[in-house]
């Protein structure tokens, strides 16, 4: 099996949090940024325009850097531990139907590339990044409101080749490398990092870019969205 890195590694797990206490903000009230329907089921819509004050001053950062007609649209930020345990246990069924060979702990690490774990084997507990309102999950519009050229939908990360989701994956057309990069560039400027697995995830403040970034903690940890 494949080493990688995700938001659910060992090394990744072992960043302290220093919990910042920034409160959660609805971009539905806010009118600065654009949203998609609610993503993955219903049970998502309650929540997955909320996301840390902090993180949203930094997204409207990263669309001013957008090229003339160039919007973003959110996909998903906050997403509840109900949700992610949900994804999680479809994305586990998913992987032991592609590889019906490998063991119960390969097949949760595997499980891990696409979707992070709520809680390990051995019952300790992760942090899920879209639990913390850190993590947001984006997309490129054009100037008639249609997705850029990802070289795949972000509706159908579920049925794609996990590959293709990699920000640099083999085989995209040149529109789409620069599309992919177009994203990177910009929410990188505003400080957020990159999962390196998922072209349309970033996070500021949470364990993953913590370690990404040298930061010795995190500032921000689970929070409840009532
Ligand atoms: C489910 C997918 N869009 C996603 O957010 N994956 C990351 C790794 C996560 O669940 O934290
Ligand atoms: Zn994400």
């Amino acid at each position: 099996m494949i080493e990688r890195l995700t938001p659910s590694s060992p090394e990744v797990l072992a960043v302290s949090v220093q919990e910042c206490g920034e409160a959660l903000v609805d971009i539905r009230s806010l009118g600065s940024l654009k949203f998609g329907p609610p993503p993955e089921s219903p049970a998502t819509a309650a929540d997955y325009t909320f996301m840390r004050q902090g993180i949203y001053q930094r997204l409207l950062q990263a669309q001013a850097l957008l090229p003339e007609g160039i919007s973003m649209q959110l996909y998903e930020a906050y997403r509840s531990l109900k949700v992610q345990e949900m994804l999680f246990a479809d994305e586990l069924e998913r992987v032991r139907k592609r590889q019906s060979d490998i063991s119960d702990a390969d097949c949760f690490t595997e499980a891990t590339r696409m979707v992070s774990a709520v809680a390990y084997p051995d019952g300790t507990l992760n942090i899920p990044p879209h639990n913390t309102g850190a993590a947001v999950d984006l997309l490129l519009l054009d100037e008639n409101g249609q997705a850029l050229d990802f070289g795949m939908d972000i509706y159908r990360w579920t049925e794609v080749d996990p590959d293709l989701c990699l920000t640099h994956a083999p085989g995209l057309s040149d529109e789409a490398v620069s599309n992919r990069q177009l994203l990177v560039d910009v929410m990188t400027r505003a400080g957020f990092v990159n999962y390196p697995q998922e072209w349309w995830h970033f996070s500021y403040g949470d364990r993953f870019w913590a370690y990404l970034s040298g930061h010795d903690h995190a500032i921000y940890g689970a929070v409840m969205h009532a």
